[in-house]
């Protein structure tokens, strides 16, 4: 029998990831091929002639799987019974600019936006951040929208985790799809700590067959970091095909759980797990069944890693603060 269609919100649809992601999730990639869906996709005034071209593309792709789109300029009627939001729209970081920049236009976004999806979403609707500062916007929202489980409140650093599986195997010459459980820790900014003391290709060890401990503690570290601000440099624009792809990833792997013996990295609610401080939105590894994420416990982390995973909850921690001294 045919599934009922699941209603997903993308907000800042007409922006440039906007436009790279909706037609994944139309064509079942987010959701799987036999997921029928309806597109709710929200924007500002200014841009809704080019998110009306958007639907209008839409229609004309004639995706099999797309049962409707509601192409809004009101957040109301783009919140109202959705079951996953993603949360693209606000206000970009430019070239030259850091996410502190971006904080204030963004922090009254995500009040705003929470108490739509508050009073409108469906009940147990699931949440991706990927506006920047992701993590803070998600913790936001989740102060905004308190009756929505914190356990449904994420952001996206799985774009990260995947540029660190990219980097690997360029550097082994192997299959990306060879490349398991490396792990993206705290904040989506050059402060997130790329970890592969945990990562394997084929069942070995990555740290031994790279046998190049200087550059994953350099070179590899800082090449992730940086990679969202090299792709500003060279496109002009940040990365919209990646990070689109990414959060199509990071939707279906909560949703449909993921390939035993694999964890993947999702910013979500600290439980105080590996002494990163409760009640921060800081990326961990984590598997998912049922359509809930765990926390993988117990990995050993060593000191070069601990003072990592500290700096950045400490960024964290200020941009928290930066958020409220902005709220009030
Ligand atoms: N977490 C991650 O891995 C990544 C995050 N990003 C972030 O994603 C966000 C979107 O990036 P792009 O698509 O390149 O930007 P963009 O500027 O092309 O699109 C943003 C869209 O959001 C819309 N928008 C602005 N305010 C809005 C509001 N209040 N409600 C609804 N829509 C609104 C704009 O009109 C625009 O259409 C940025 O914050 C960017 O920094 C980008 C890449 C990766
Ligand atoms: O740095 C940015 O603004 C875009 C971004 O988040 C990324 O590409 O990781």
């Amino acid at each position: 029998m045919a599934k009922d269609p699941v209603r997903v919100l993308v907000t800042g649809a007409a922006g440039q990831i906007g436009y790279a992601l909706v037609p994944m999730i139309a064509r079942g990639i987010m959701l799987g091929a036999d997921q029928p869906v309806i597109l709710h996709m929200l924007d500002i005034p200014p841009a809704a002639e080019a998110l009306n071209g958007v639907k209008m593309e839409l229609v004309d792709a004639a995706f099999p799987l797309l049962k409707g789109v509601v192409a809004t300029t009101d957040a109301v009627e783009a919140c109202t019974g959705v079951n996953v939001a993603v949360m693209v729209g606000g206000f970009p970081r430019k070239e030259g600019m850091e996410r502190k920049d971006v904080m204030s236009k963004n922090v009254s976004i995500y009040k705003s936006q929470a108490s739509a999806l508050e009073k409108h979403a469906a009940a147990n609707c699931k949440v991706l951040v990927v506006a920047n500062p992701a993590n803070t916007n998600a913790l936001i929202l989740k102060e905004f929208a308190p009756s929505i489980p914190e356990k449904n409140i994420t952001c996206l650093t799985r774009l990260d985790h995947n540029r660190a599986l990219g980097q690997i195997s360029e550097k082994l010459g192997v299959q990306v799809s060879d490349v398991k459980n490396v792990i993206i820790w705290g904040n989506h900014s050059s402060t997130q700590y790329p970890d592969v003391t945990h990562a394997t290709v084929g069942g070995k060890p990555v740290p031994e067959l790279i046998k190049d401990d200087e550059w994953l503690k350099s070179g590899f570290i800082s090449t992730v970091q940086q990679r969202g601000a090299a792709i500003i440099k060279a496109r002009k624009l940040s990365s919209a095909l990646s990070a689109a792809s990414s959060a199509c990833d990071h939707i279906r792997d909560w949703v449909c759980g993921t390939p035993e013996g694999t964890w993947v990295s999702m910013g979500v609610y600290s439980d105080g797990s590996y002494n990163v401080p409760a009640g921060l939105i800081y990326s961990f590894p984590v598997t998912c069944r049922n359509g809930e994420w765990t926390i993988v416990q117990d990995l050993s982390i060593d000191e070069f890693s601990r003072k990592k995973l500290d700096l950045t909850a400490e960024e964290l921690s200020e941009e928290k603060a930066l958020a409220y001294s902005c709220l009030s």
